[in-house]
């Protein structure tokens, strides 16, 4: 099992095929492999690389091992104290909600987020603690811990924080089975990248919020005095995401500088991961195990339709309250952590669950003889099928329109070669287009299509509160709201309704969040570059100023708004 080599600042494969590797060292050492493929066949031809390299002592190899004692029992005192404070207890804030609204589900992912936060952790105390020997490139390169630490204690450092502890290699020799379906983190076809784990700053353990302090992974937006939420805190809470392993400071290990990179929850594929979960213990924990009828487990039936709704979810994250005063009630469990985020989010994961549920059992009166996983497999692959058509055929091109889809052309076959991972400046910029679309009320219409006797909902009011579907009228007056109102058109003035802006899982005595902001802030934590450097790189005119933007901003008060 191993990595495909993609085109980097650490590798350049040329049109010939010969394959360059920069900056080498001893972590390139190894087995590279060349393979040619076409519908005859495959070719395939090794080598075995060794790097010879002196071993040089270096100013902070000292420092290392208190360092990487340190950063671990910091990292993981801070990461158990936001368990504790988030899962034994009724989340209070909007920070607590937004915290769980990002938490990882899936314990491999914790250990891989854990890792890196040690990995990086351990690299800033070590060189907090050389200050003395700091060497800067004389190039003018970005700073580089290899000049701080030798490339034994580097691996050292690697190993004992757990960012060398790689997923188990999957099993892909199954051709019957893996031939037919997908693996269920898409392992076995292509590829598969959290929030810190922690919410209090490694360095002194406070909590992020209400400190307005820079002290990873707290990385809190500052609020203008002027502002009216200046006056009642001064930042607004905000935790970095974690780094994934080999990139930013730590990819000190790949012997060269490559980006800060962060890890991915959930599959890049639209392969209905939302209903079946990213993992292996996901989907299995989704499963009705208990007739062999290729089902995934329900909750309650709903009256007066006895349709299901989806079951409780039996973990740590099993309480959904909004206010304290609220009475205790079990969240959701769906194949995405977020379902319970608003009402519309888990109307649809309601659906889609339903859905599969629906095609099973019809696929079981058609085919008797099926066991139960061929009918799982067999209905996943129709659904995620639907969810692709939906997708590419109705969504998109009301999107992105003729022109867009023009640009995106036809689906000319599957790829193996295609690297399907998310591009970061895509799911922390571009998609998060949807944010504007949003209505700030949720409608909730009956079967003539008139207002539920509940009324509809303004958005703030549907965060985290999944009791509202079973106490009001179920999913079927949400998803009428849904598909029966149009969205939200964004218009200059703006593009965020004040429901996401001004009352983001607003709780009853704290300040609430700005998606906005937050938007912002993480497109600076994962390093995504300016708008500016994007109009270069998609062919358009580059600007200096915000008068050069008068054709896309038309409006000279916006303009003179942003400038300030
Ligand atoms: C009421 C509706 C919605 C709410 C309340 C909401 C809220 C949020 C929140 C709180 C985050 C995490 C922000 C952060 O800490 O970085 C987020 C991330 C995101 N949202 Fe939304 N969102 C909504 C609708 C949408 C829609 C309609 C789309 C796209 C069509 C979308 C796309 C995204 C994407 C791509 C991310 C980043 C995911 C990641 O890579 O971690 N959201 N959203």
């Amino acid at each position: 099992a191993g990595v495909q080599i993609t085109e980097s600042g650490k590798f350049h494969i040329d049109g010939e095929g010969t394959l360059t590797v920069y900056d080498a060292g001893q972590a390139d050492q190894g087995t590279y492999e060349c393979v040619a493929r076409n519908s005859f066949g495959l070719a395939v031809a090794s080598v075995f690389l060794t790097v010879t390299a002196t071993q040089d002592r270096q100013a902070g190899d000292a420092f290392v091992e208190s360092s990487i004692l340190a950063a671990v029992q910091r990292v993981d005192s801070a990461i158990n104290s936001t368990r504790r404070h988030l899962f034994s207890q009724k989340p209070r804030t909007p920070s607590d909600l937004l915290t769980q609204f990002r938490f990882p589900s899936d314990p491999f992912t914790v250990q891989t987020a854990r890792a890196g936060e040690i990995f990086e952790h351990t690299l800033q105390l070590i060189r907090e603690r050389v200050k003395q020997g700091l060497t800067v490139d004389v190039e003018g390169r970005e700073f580089r811990y290899n000049d701080l630490v030798s490339p034994r204690y580097l691996r050292l450092i690697a190993n004992l924080s757990g960012c060398t502890a790689h997923r188990p290699p999957p099993n892909c020799s199954d051709l019957c089975f893996h031939g037919k379906y997908r693996a269920p983190d898409g392992s076995c076809n292509n590829l598969h990248a959290v929030p810190a784990l922690s919410t209090a700053g490694f360095r002194d353990g406070r909590p992020c919020s209400p400190a307005c302090t820079d002290d990873p992974p707290c990385l809190p937006i500052a609020v203008a005095h002027a502002h009216p939420r200046g006056s009642h805190a001064p930042c607004l809470f905000f935790v970095r995401s974690s780094p994934a392993c080999g990139g930013g400071t730590t990819s000190s290990k790949m012997n060269s500088v490559y980006a800060r990179e962060q890890i991915n929850q959930c599959t890049a594929y639209i392969d209905a991961s939302n209903i079946y979960g990213s993992s292996e213990r996901e989907s299995q924990a989704l499963r009705d195990h208990s007739v062999p009828r290729g089902l995934l487990r329900t909750g309650l039936p709903w009256s007066p339709s006895g349709k299901h709704l989806l079951p409780f979810s039996p973990g740590p994250r099993s309480e959904c309250p909004r206010h304290e005063q609220d009475s205790p009630s079990p969240c959701f469990l769906a194949g995405d952590h977020r379902a319970n985020a608003h009402l519309a989010l888990t109307a649809v994961h309601t659906l889609w669950f339903r859905e599969h549920n629906r095609v099973a059992s019809e696929l079981s009166a058609l085919n008797p003889h099926w066991d139960g996983d061929t009918l799982y497999q067999e209905a996943r692959k129709i659904v995620g099928a639907e969810l692709q058509h939906i997708t590419y055929s109705h969504w998109l091109p009301k999107i992105l329109g003729d022109r867009g889809m023009k640009m995106l052309k036809g689906y000319q076959g599957y790829d193996p070669n295609v690297n399907t991972g998310i591009l970061n400046s895509f799911a922390t910029a571009a998609f998060r287009f949807g944010h504007t679309s949003n209505n700030p009320i949720l409608y909730r219409l009956n079967a003539t299509f008139g207002e539920i006797p509940e009324g509809h909902l303004p958005l703030h009011k549907a965060f985290f509160s999944p009791s509202t579907i079973i106490k009001e009228g179920g999913i079927d007056p949400l998803l009428r709201g849904l598909f029966g109102v149009a969205a939200q058109l964004p218009v200059p003035s703006r593009l965020l309704s004040l429901e996401l802006t001004e009352k983001l899982f607003s709780t009853a005595h704290s300040v609430a969040l700005d998606l906005a902001a937050t938007d912002i802030q993480r497109g600076r934590d994962h390093g995504i570059p300016p708008y500016v450097d994007f109009r270069v790189f998609c062919n358009l005119t580059s600007v200096e100023n915000f008068e050069d933007l008068q054709n896309e901003i038309k409006d000279s008060g916006i303009r003179q708004k942003l400038k300030k």
